[in-house]
């Protein structure tokens, strides 16, 4: 079994997928997160995020692994753990110029379609390209404001900074963004987290 979590940034798709995943307990996927470490060791490099065949040089010569948990995933570069170093400022603005590269995206979708089920998967195109057969499918939406207030908690910067930083990500992510015209599209603006997640169980039983 698949259940497919797209959604627009900090619309809440880990910590969703998190609670559905534990409450099922099965392992979620954060599809991103691959792109987010493509983006960090591509700045590392100093390479230019918008050319693929020196990150995907990279990728190969220092491969990089998904460990998908219920409570949390964690990405490793060999024996370095990249996790903690995902979500920094940098790599959010970076992120998206990477997230466009087709190479790039094949990168991340062989990785996940090799993963073992059942899973929650959460991303962009988890419903729509990676994995259409799922057999739940959901996609979480928010307004910009709504969302960079709540990322806020976990970013230095401040809400209208943050807000105009999303609303520049989702214009750039639009083309793999889409719902999947099977999802069921969830605006998580009125509803608490486990509101949110309840939503999702309910549709499952
Ligand atoms: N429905 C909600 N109500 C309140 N806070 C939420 C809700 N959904 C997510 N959050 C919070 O918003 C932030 C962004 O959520 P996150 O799961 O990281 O989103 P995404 O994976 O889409 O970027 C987190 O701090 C999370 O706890
Ligand atoms: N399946 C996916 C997942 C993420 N992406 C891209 C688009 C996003 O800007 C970045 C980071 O995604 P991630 O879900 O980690 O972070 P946000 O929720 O957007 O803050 O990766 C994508 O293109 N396709």
């Amino acid at each position: 079994m698949i259940v497919t979590i797209d959604g627009v940034a900090a619309s809440g798709k880990s910590s969703v997928s998190s609670g559905v995943a534990q409450a099922l307990g099965v392992p979620y996927v954060s599809s991103g997160l691959l792109y987010r470490a493509a983006t960090l060791l591509g700045l590392e490099a100093s390479l230019d995020l918008h050319a693929a065949p020196g990150l995907l040089a990279l990728l190969g010569a220092h491969p990089v692994r998904l460990e998908p948990l219920a409570g949390g995933n964690r990405v490793w570069q060999g024996e370095r753990e990249l996790t903690d170093d995902l979500h920094s400022s940098r790599v959010d603005r970076g992120v998206s110029v990477v997230a466009a590269l087709p190479e790039v995206r094949e990168w991340v979708d062989a990785q996940l379609r090799a993963l073992p089920e059942p899973f929650v998967a959460e991303g962009r195109d988890m419903g729509t390209n990676v994995f259409p057969h799922a057999s739940h499918k959901f996609y979480l939406t928010a307004s910009a404001r709504i969302r960079a207030e709540r990322r806020a908690r976990e970013r230095p910067e401040d809400v209208p900074a943050i807000e105009a930083a999303l609303q520049r990500r989702d214009e750039l992510d639009t083309v793999q963004s889409a719902p999947a015209p099977d999802a069921l599209v969830i605006d998580t603006g009125p509803l608490d987290l486990q509101g949110v997640i309840d939503t999702i169980l309910t549709r499952l039983h």
